[in-house]
């Protein structure tokens, strides 16, 4: 008698970090270097649209967003059918990336992907935590926030993103600060190329699987900021004005902790447009691909500092696509 030989579970790497840190640049950076691999995602984000998960849609087929909660506390189930209907559909991915939403404790979803019966068909593999160096320079005190502590002390690597501007022996400080005994590893990614084999494939001195272990903790402990945050979305089916939305920034810039939105301009017929805002920085670039029409934003703040209403009163009322 023969037994059809056992398929290798389904590695998963988990990406966490701050508001704004560069998880959906990394993941889009780690998609386009997949060398063949095919790659799954999962996209979480917070707020009630996923511009996440269009960003990271142009760059794979097989992406699956969850919105409108946290994938460590509220859509802990949602995560799990996912990945069960991600498993159940066509061929396995080789590798599957679970974006997490900038204020998800990964000790939550950690826990849910210990589940036992999914750990036969996946394994949780690695937690990436992206680090924004710029925030931490000019925010200090970030390094107390349990959130954050939270994100790094589940890391088995850490991406430092945005150090670009720090010279090499910041740099250098900075990653010894965040890993003291340089485990986890460190990756600047202003000055050392991906290793996408290494985030993906695992690295030669790590534990062997399945013997790894993840710091996981309550998920609902005090670092978990599902409501310490809250998050307000607009949407609409047509155009808006750029001087209008440069007007909303301008006013709500104050108390904005994050914002993303997909836009298209009166001003500009024909372009479609990514804005991103983290702490006091602003970008606006052109997106090329295809995108649904209208405009969608969405905005985090502190609870009870975000006056939804300030939206509308400079975009106009919200009109669904
Ligand atoms: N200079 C620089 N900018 C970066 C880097 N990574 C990301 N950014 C910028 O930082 C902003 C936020 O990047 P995202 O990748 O959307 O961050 P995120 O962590 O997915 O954001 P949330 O899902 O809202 O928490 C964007 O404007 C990016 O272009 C980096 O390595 N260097």
């Amino acid at each position: 008698m023969t037994t059809a030989p056992a398929t290798a579970p389904v590695p998963v790497l988990v990406v966490t970090g701050y508001l704004g840190a560069g998880k959906t640049t990394l993941i889009n950076r780690l998609l386009a270097d997949a060398g063949g691999r095919r790659i799954a995602a999962i996209v979480n984000d917070f707020g009630a649209i996923n511009i996440d998960e269009e960003l990271i849609r142009a760059r794979t087929d097989t992406v699956v967003g969850l919105a409108n909660g946290c994938v460590c506390c509220t859509l802990q189930g949602d995560l799990l059918r996912t990945l069960k209907l991600l498993l159940a559909d066509g061929p396995s991915p080789d590798h599957i990336i679970v974006e997490a939403s900038g204020v998800a404790d990964p000790a939550g979803i950690i826990q849910a992907l210990s589940d036992p019966v999914l750990w036969k068909s996946t394994r949780l593999d690695a937690v990436l935590c992206v680090v924004d160096a710029e925030d931490l320079v000019a925010s200090p005190a970030r390094r107390a926030d349990p959130l954050w502590q939270a994100q790094l002390a589940a890391a088995s690597f850490v991406v430092l993103t945005k150090a670009g501007g720090l010279d090499a022996a910041a740099a250098a400080d900075l990653a010894r600060s965040l890993s003291p005994r340089g485990k986890p590893p460190v990756i600047d990614t202003a000055r050392e190329p991906l290793p996408v084999a290494l985030l993906l494939d695992g690295g030669p001195d790590l534990p062997a699987l399945p013997g790894r272990r993840f710091t996981a903790t309550a998920a609902t402990g005090e670092s978990h900021a599902g409501s310490r945050f809250a998050t307000t979305t607009w949407q609409s089916a047509g155009p808006v004005s750029l001087v209008a939305l440069q007007a909303l920034i301008g006013a709500l810039a104050p108390v904005l902790v994050r914002a993303k939105g997909i836009f298209r301009f009166a001003e500009r017929p024909g372009q479609t447009w990514l804005l991103q805002m983290v702490g006091q920085r602003v970008t606006l670039e052109p997106l090329s691909g295809d995108y649904p029409e209208g405009c969608r934003l969405v905005m985090i703040a502190e609870a009870g500092r975000l006056d939804g209403d300030a939206i509308a009163a400079h975009l106009g009322p919200q009109t669904h696509r």
